[in-house]
């Protein structure tokens, strides 16, 4: 392994054929370091699902190539990943005990019925998991996904039915396994304040391509929060998104070079103004830090180092 969790050159899913085709990825390029907690963002419809899919060996892309945890084919590295889906499938005349029992039965060798009975407490251990709220739900897939002890986890909004006790909860657990045990997690999700102080590496996702990747401090970093005197000129740096009120402006920029402190008051943005900037403004251009730069990127994937 090259030290790389997941690597994507070129990745291109197209759902359904000729006239009704969907492109959900289009030759998306990008690396992901081992012990990583990302943040898999972007609007609806970006392709998050349809990257975590693939990279779950759910499903297999159209072109281009995806290595995960070093094999270049991911169905064969199964057993060492867990993926906790958007509808979060179960078995619905299961039990919880069931459910936890035959968690230990798939992963001979691997299952920690510590965590997982930790995390599945509060639930009624004879409920049928038919009959359990979407939360309760939530929180069972998550005690299975991590009693498996996986290197590499992949968790499509998980947090989003949890009530802020249960979310503060498991995000907390989730983090502390992760730092123990040196799990990679990719974790998508809508709520951008969530993920501030939780994910240390980003990848935000729009239109089937990676936009930003990388490490999230460096992103955060490479950008500021600019307001200064309307007509002033931002040049040399990149303007993500501007507002003008009156005679002032107010800009999110991406810094080349120290930004002129006698024209523009400049701070840090925020990892959410950050992105909701970027969600904003699709055209600003891609940014990828040197840490997500595949070992060859594919040619169709714009690339700028931070
Ligand atoms: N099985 C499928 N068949 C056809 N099109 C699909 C399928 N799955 C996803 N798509 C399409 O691919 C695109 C990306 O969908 P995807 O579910 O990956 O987005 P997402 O970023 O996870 O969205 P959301 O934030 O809404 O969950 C969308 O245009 C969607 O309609």
């Amino acid at each position: 392994m090259t030290g790389a969790v997941i690597e994507a050159r070129g990745l291109t899913m197209t759902y359904g054929r000729r006239g009704g085709a969907r492109t959900a990825l289009d030759g998306c390029s990008f690396r992901l370091p081992a012990g990583r907690v990302c943040a898999l963002v972007g609007p609806n419809g970006a392709g998050k699902s349809t990257l975590l899919n693939l990279a779950a060996g759910l499903s297999r892309p159209s072109a281009g190539t995806l290595t995960v945890l070093g094999s270049a084919d991911p169905p064969d590295v199964r057993d060492r990943i867990a993926y906790v889906a958007q509808n979060k499938p179960l078995h619905p005349q299961l039990t919880v005990a069931d459910t936890l029992w035959a968690g230990a039965e798939l992963n001979p060798g691997r299952w920690d019925a510590g965590i997982a009975g930790r995390i599945a407490a509060p639930l009624p251990p004879k409920t049928r998991v038919r009959t359990l709220s979407g939360g309760q739900r939530t929180r069972l897939a998550l005690a299975l996904a991590l009693g498996k002890r996986p290197e590499l986890m992949l968790l499509d909004e998980p947090m989003a039915d949890l009530d802020p006790l249960a979310r503060h909860e498991l995000m907390g657990l989730l983090m502390a396994e992760t730092a123990e045990h040196g799990t990679t997690i990719v974790m998508s999700s809508h709520i951008l304040t969530e993920l501030e102080g939780v994910c240390d590496f980003l990848l935000f996702v729009d239109g089937g391509r990676v936009r930003l990747g990388g490490e999230a401090e460096d992103i955060v970093s490479a950008h500021a929060l600019v307001t200064g005197q309307a007509g002033h000129d931002l040049a040399p740096h990149t303007v993500v998104e501007s507002r003008t009120t009156g005679r002032q402006l107010t800009a999110l920029v991406r810094k080349e070079g120290p930004v002129d402190e006698s024209l523009w008051a400049a701070a840090e943005p925020s990892l959410e103004e950050l992105l909701l900037a970027h969600l904003r403004s699709p055209n600003a251009p891609p940014l990828l830090t040197p840490s997500a730069v595949p070992a060859t990127t594919g040619p169709r994937e714009a690339v700028a180092s931070a």
